[in-house]
């Protein structure tokens, strides 16, 4: 077992979960005992957020009526649309998120009739409709009708994005990628959600968190600067010298390395096939070779795979995503985890708060303030 050198908790065990196992033999992801492969390549993302969301799977009647929940809950609150019109154009979506989610608490907040679980659906079916409503009226001018026929949420989704009835495979394989984002056990995100459970806070604070917590390169904002790695290469054979380059700078190359995973994320093969297969209708689908040309120099390189963000950004490049809804999007899918780390927590709690090795200084005399000097090199 390769060891992780300390920091960061690496390694500290900081509660216990039964919603997922992550790097199991250096490679294993299950959901609630569900292989990672047999939900994302037999299930649907529905079927995956009710799993996570009620602890098991639904059967055919209640995946029908879950669907339709979610389906009647895509219409945006006009304050909320009115509020998503005032932010600025440059906003990044992250903060739109943020902003639109906090406006909802104000709308419809959690109380005894409208449930965790209840707010979580509606989010679910929200977020797609809220970015693309602010996307759409500060880049076209247009007030989108957030509702489509559209049987599935990532049908849905890039129903409004696009403004027609989107393919067959992009449906597949947005889907399929919203399951692989769904829920990763204590990662950043999630365990900061927690936090803000374990202190008895409201459901949209906790998710709030962990949209800001998502946010950073080192997490889920790698999908986005992974596209702006790739996108500064012509060719294979200039990506490989540019990260050459990147590497003996000792630059980060994103969307490689894992804190728990040892051997390989077993949602970034998942993910590789169906960017290689959207790639073969791209106009731009050069980024697959290119991509792939980055991986087997991380590999020789540094012994470093790629973890889920990797592929994910020449996949929803392909499938037309703008690159600022690539991190948004991992924030539309891992509502569920989210969610059922809250539940979770809630079920069970008592306030995270660890403690500090202190390193400051000992006890000071205390000067007022005209008598206080900078400090000297010694004296630091
Ligand atoms: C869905 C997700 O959120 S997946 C994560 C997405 N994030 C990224 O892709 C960002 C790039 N990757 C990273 O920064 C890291 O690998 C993380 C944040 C994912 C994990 O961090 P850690 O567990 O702290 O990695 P750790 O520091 O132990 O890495 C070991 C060594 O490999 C190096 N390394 C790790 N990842 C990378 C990388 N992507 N590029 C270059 N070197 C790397 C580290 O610099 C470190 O080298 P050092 O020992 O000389 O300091
Ligand atoms: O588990 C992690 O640290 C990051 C990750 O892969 C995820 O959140 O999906």
């Amino acid at each position: 077992m390769t060891v992780k050198k300390p920091g960061g908790l690496a390694g500290i065990e900081a509660g216990q979960t039964a919603i997922s196992t992550v790097g199991k033999n250096g490679k294993g992801l299950t959901y609630r005992g569900y292989s990672i492969h047999d939900l994302a390549l037999q299930g649907t993302f529905e079927e995956t957020a009710y799993l996570l969301i009620h602890g098991e799977l639904p059967d055919e009647q209640q995946l029908a009526d879950y669907k339709q929940k979610l389906i009647s809950s895509r219409k945006l609150p006009n304050e909320l649309a009115n509020l998503l019109e005032l932010l600025p154009a440059h906003a990044h979506p992250m903060e739109v998120l943020l902003a639109g989610c906090s406006v909802l608490g104000t709308l419809e907040p959690e109380n005894e009739e409208r449930t965790a679980g209840d707010i979580a659906d509606r989010l679910l079916a929200l977020t797609g409709p809220m970015l693309l409503y602010w996307y759409y009226y500060h880049h076209n001018g247009l007030r989108v009708q957030t509702e489509t026929p559209d049987e599935s949420l990532a049908g849905h989704f890039l129903h409004l994005l696009h403004g027609s009835p989107p393919e067959e495979l992009a449906v597949k394989a947005f889907d399929v990628s919203l399951t692989l984002y769904a829920e990763h056990e204590f990662n950043a995100s999630t365990f900061a959600s927690r936090v803000t459970a374990s202190t008895m806070s409201n459901y949209y604070s906790c998710i709030t968190t962990g949209i800001g917590t998502l946010r950073g390169n080192l997490h889920g904002g790698a999908n986005e600067a992974v596209m702006e790695l790739i996108t500064k290469f012509q060719t294979p054979d200039e990506a490989e010298a540019g990260i050459l380059q990147m590497l003996a700078e000792k630059q980060l190359i994103m969307g490689f390395g894992h804190r728990v995973y040892t051997v390989s994320d077993p949602r970034s093969d998942i993910i590789k096939g169906l960017a290689q297969q959207l790639s073969a209708l791209a106009d731009d689908g050069h980024l697959y070779a290119l991509s792939e040309r980055i991986e087997q120099v991380m590999r020789r390189e540094k012994n470093l795979f790629p973890n889920l963000d990797f592929y994910s950004a020449a996949a929803y490049h392909f499938m037309g995503i703008p690159t600022c809804l690539f991190t948004p999007v991992f924030v539309l899918a891992r509502t569920a985890g989210w969610t059922a780390h809250i539940m979770e927590q809630r079920s069970n709690n008592r306030i995270i708060r660890p403690i500090a090795a202190y390193t400051g200084p000992d006890q000071l005399t205390w000067a007022s303030v005209d008598r206080r000097r900078p400090p000297t090199e010694e004296s630091r």
